[in-house]
């Protein structure tokens, strides 16, 4: 067995205390050892973790994450005009290799910033695979299926990629790849799909995970042809599940609230995206407080822009405070629950909890800047002050992706050069 003890540290436990301590791996196993006091010297190699603070690496919930390539590309508008007009254009005109470029961008970046697991619904989804094996990362990835603009043949022929790429990809990776069904949204993809690929998707044993109740325009159409909200609408379709995650859950009333608890489906808040697309406010202390698991996502770099989860902990508590009108809720504690534990318990991965037996996947916080002094607290450090470039060292599954802010499994300037070459040439043939 080869260990590594990550030393010198406070670390975050899963009670959301901070404690000095040692961490201990096993990092063939991928797995957390111990946690306690001395534990260098049981260690093969060691990490040092002194004025910083070790946190379970972060979960993004529910990201597009090749679209780094668009980062910056069209901002400044609502959700239906931003994609019809700008986005799925530029989409059009993916290939496999842009969507590599893009993907490496996006797994640098989450690296860089402490983030060990995402989910993910894009196109291209065996090279994204492929780049998440080699970032060393862990993901539960899925094809998006939409319907609308195409016609019956072309559904057929998305929703069946989606269901093989689901089968075909699943425990990639040593186990780090999972995946999921992942129609678009409950508007973009028509019901008798919906009602003939759910229940594929359940007898291949993977969960759904769908974009819903994003913006008030979603809500009404499905209100007005259904006859009743959104999630009852996907309860009807068989898509709230216990397994299943809905991200963004922005415009959902009391009634949806009751549901999603019921049903024990998650959601992921996208406080960023939201604010971004001016989509609206989620319930968020509504959503805790009836039960539901609520994880964190950015959404896709292009509605962010930035895939920091240490910036989507900050804005989910700034705008949970906003949206409840009180200052008490959303509290510190709540959103690093909800961009570890939470994420990852609603995307179904045995992750985001520092623990002995725990996968090791783990992020390492230089504290020693002046943003981050004095240290009354740190886990207010955490939600409020900390940034994306203090995460020291990030680690997953034992194994050191990124040592003193110098990534190890992907060559930086490379990845840049490369990423920057297929955005321009991409939005040069979308717009030719
Ligand atoms: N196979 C599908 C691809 C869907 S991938 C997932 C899609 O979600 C889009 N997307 C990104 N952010 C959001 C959001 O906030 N709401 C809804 N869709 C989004 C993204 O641009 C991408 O087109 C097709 O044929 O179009
Ligand atoms: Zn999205």
């Amino acid at each position: 067995m080869t260990t590594l003890a990550i030393t010198g540290g406070h670390v975050l436990l899963p009670d959301i205390t901070v404690t000095r301590a040692d961490v201990l791996v096993d990092q063939d196993g991928g797995e957390i050892l111990e946690i306690g006091d001395d534990l260098a010297g049981e260690a093969d190699e060691t990490l040092d973790a002194s004025a910083s603070l070790v946190t379970p690496g972060f979960v993004n919930g529910h990201c597009h994450v090749a679209m780094t390539l668009l980062r910056g590309y069209a901002d400044d508008k609502p959700l239906d005009a931003w994609l019809q007009e700008d986005i799925w254009p530029v989409e059009a005109e993916l290939t496999a290799e842009t969507v590599r470029a893009g993907t490496e961008l996006g797994t640098l970046e989450m690296i860089k910033s402490g983030t060990t697991s995402f989910a993910d619904m894009y196109f291209f989804v065996p090279t994204i695979a492929d780049v998440v094996d080699e970032a060393g990362l862990r993901a539960r990835l899925g094809h998006g299926v939409i319907s609308v603009g195409k016609d019956e043949a072309a559904v057929h022929e998305d929703a069946q990629e989606g269901l093989e790429v689901a089968a075909e990809i699943d425990g990639m990776a040593d186990g780090r790849i999972t995946s999921a069904f992942m129609p678009h949204s409950l508007t973009t993809v028509d019901g008798q799909y919906l009602s003939e690929y759910v229940p594929k998707a359940r007898e291949l044993g993977v969960p759904v995970h769908y974009h819903a109740n994003e913006t008030k325009d979603e809500v009404t159409p499905i209100v007005e042809n259904h006859g009743v909200r959104p999630l009852a609408y996907a309860a009807e379709k068989g898509m709230l599940e216990s397994e299943d995650f809905i991200a963004h859950g922005v415009h959902v009333d009391e009634s949806e609230i009751g549901l999603l608890a019921e049903a024990e489906t998650s959601v992921i808040h996208c406080p960023a995206s939201n604010m971004k697309l001016a989509s609206g406010m989620a319930p968020v202390q509504r959503l805790l407080e009836a039960g539901v698991t609520v994880g964190l996502g950015t959404d896709g770099a292009a509605s962010n822009n930035d895939l920091s989860m240490l910036d989507e902990a900050r804005d989910a508590a700034m705008l949970g405070k906003l949206a409840a009108d009180d200052a008490s809720a959303v509290p510190a504690e709540a959103v690093v629950t909800m961009a570890t534990q939470g994420s990852a318990d609603a995307i179904g991965l045995d992750t985001g909890r520092i623990e002995a037996g725990k996968p090791a996947d783990l992020a390492v916080i230089d504290l020693e800047q002046p943003h981050l002094t004095p240290r009354h607290d740190l886990v207010s450090h955490l939600a409020y002050a900390a940034a994306a470039s203090d995460v020291r060292h990030t680690v997953c599954d034992g194994q050191v992706l990124m040592r003193d802010r110098e990534v190890l499994t992907l060559d930086e300037a490379a990845v840049r050069a490369r990423a920057s070459e297929a955005a321009e040439t991409l939005v040069a043939r979308a717009e030719d």
